[in-house]
């Protein structure tokens, strides 16, 4: 299994190329069921998700060509109904083809979803709403079984907003008869770039952004080529890296507007950001400030950077006082930067971080995506030779990471 080691104490400099969002990608892949012919995406990037998304496409029969960052799909030959378990323990996004194979194909059995073990991540809502829709669902031998001779369009409250459950009622009602209306909906930028595609192909979803998406069902959708969004949550992890090495990082290709709530806690810090068409520099201070922080639903703080931000504080002068609000049991990472040195105290959901001055590099492990950046990060700052294993949790979500890094002077290596 590889490991990275990185040897810590460099100040990174330069410029680095965001890739595109993996949360974006998984749906809008999954949205090629919708229709017959070819879709084409750009920017999608090279991750173990997509692999996992492609591969569990192509076995319900869909075509799938990739060259490079570009990816083609044609479900015309769609046949297949069922996800299997070995297709779809690895990754929470798959449950993404139930609403599109409900649409397209009137039944579907979908295995329970894997992915980061950061909690109960339950899918009641996502079955709450498809039922809504007239679908029967029942719940056999760890698989969902759905079906409905036709989705009609109604009225569906979600208890609390989810974004995979939010795309995947989309995608469901789009193809629905009459009109749908979803309310307390995600709000996250990969939930407008999923409407924005659909839209494309004909479909006629409004009011992706906000709290409220009401979606015309049309008979039939068209292929479209779109161009995947950046990855804010990886152009978060590099800003963050800048400011811990009290580096000076400038990241293109990225957008600055889907960041604001990073830009916002990044500069409470004391880094220098400075926004600029699809740039964002960020420059490290020369201490770095505690604050405090909250995770929240989009627009607010993302859980997915809370893990990086972790980290920040464990090296910055003062006390921070960091809240998980979405996932129960996200402060997996915690131990593993104890055994770097922080000072870090949990509480239920808060975890109250007390900055030390030096981290010294140790051998630790992987826990799931995020958390495994932030031991990157960790070592980035961290005395000496910090050695990562469990590294494939990081290849389902960062392109070329350790690339990425060793190109702003980072001194990282993965070992096979
Ligand atoms: C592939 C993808 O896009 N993953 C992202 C997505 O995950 P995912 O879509 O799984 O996360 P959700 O937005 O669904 O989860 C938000 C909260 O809703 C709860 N919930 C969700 C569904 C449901 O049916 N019932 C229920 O109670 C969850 O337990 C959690 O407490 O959004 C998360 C929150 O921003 C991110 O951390 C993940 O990176
Ligand atoms: C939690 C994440 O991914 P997933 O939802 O696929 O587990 C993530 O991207 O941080």
């Amino acid at each position: 299994m590889d490991k990275i080691i990185v040897e810590g104490g460099h100040s990174l400099r330069g410029d680095v190329k965001i890739s595109g969002a993996k949360n974006a990608a998984l749906p809008i892949l999954a949205s090629a069921l919708l229709s017959d012919g070819w879709s084409t995406y750009h920017n999608v990037p090279g991750l173990k998700d997509i692999e996992s998304i492609r591969e569990l496409l192509a076995h319900l029969c869909a075509d799938v060509e990739s060259d490079g960052n570009t990816v083609r799909i044609n479900a015309s030959r769609l046949c297949e109904t069922e996800a299997p378990y070995d297709l779809v323990r690895k990754m929470r996004a798959s449950i993404l083809v139930l609403g599109p194979l409900l649409a397209r194909l009137g039944k579907a059995r979908v295995s329970l979803p894997g992915g980061c073990a950061i909690g109960a991540r339950p899918i009641n809502l996502h079955l709450k709403g498809l039922a809504r829709l007239g679908a029967s669902i029942e719940l056999k031998h760890g698989y969902v079984e759905a079906r409905a001779d036709r989705l009609i369009g109604d009225d569906f409250y979600f208890d609390v907003p989810t974004v995979t459950g939010t795309e995947n009622l989309m995608m469901a009602a789009v193809l629905a008869e009459g009109t749908t209306v979803l309310r307390n909906v995600a709000r996250e930028p990969e939930i407008i770039a999923l409407a924005d595609v659909l839209n494309r192909m004909g479909a006629d979803v409004q009011g992706a952004g906000t709290s409220v998406l009401t979606i015309s069902g049309v008979p039939e959708l068209k292929p479209a080529e779109v161009s995947i969004i950046p990855d804010r949550i990886e152009a978060g992890t590099f800003m963050v890296a800048s400011a811990l090495t009290g580096g000076d990082i400038t990241l293109t290709d990225c957008e600055p507007d889907h960041l604001r709530a990073v830009i916002n806690k990044l500069r409470q810090t004391g880094a220098q950001v400075e926004t600029n068409g699809k740039t964002v520099r960020v420059k490290g201070p020369d201490e770095i400030c505690s604050v405090d922080l909250k995770t929240l639903p989009y627009p607010g703080f993302p859980t997915d950077m809370q893990a990086q931000f972790m980290v920040l504080m464990s090296v910055a002068n003062g006390m921070s006082v960091i809240s998980e609000t979405i996932f129960e049991n996200r402060f997996i990472h915690v131990s593993e930067l104890r055994r770097l040195g922080a000072d870090i105290r949990i509480s239920d959901n808060v975890a109250v971080v007390k900055g030390v001055p030096l981290l010294s590099g140790a051998p630790v492990m992987a826990t799931d995506l995020r958390a495994s950046a932030s031991l990157i990060l960790a070592g980035l700052v961290a005395r000496r030779q910090t050695e990562i294993s469990r590294v494939y949790h990081l290849d389902r979500g960062y392109e070329a990471i350790e690339k990425k890094f060793s190109g702003l002077g980072a001194v990282i290596e993965r070992v096979r």
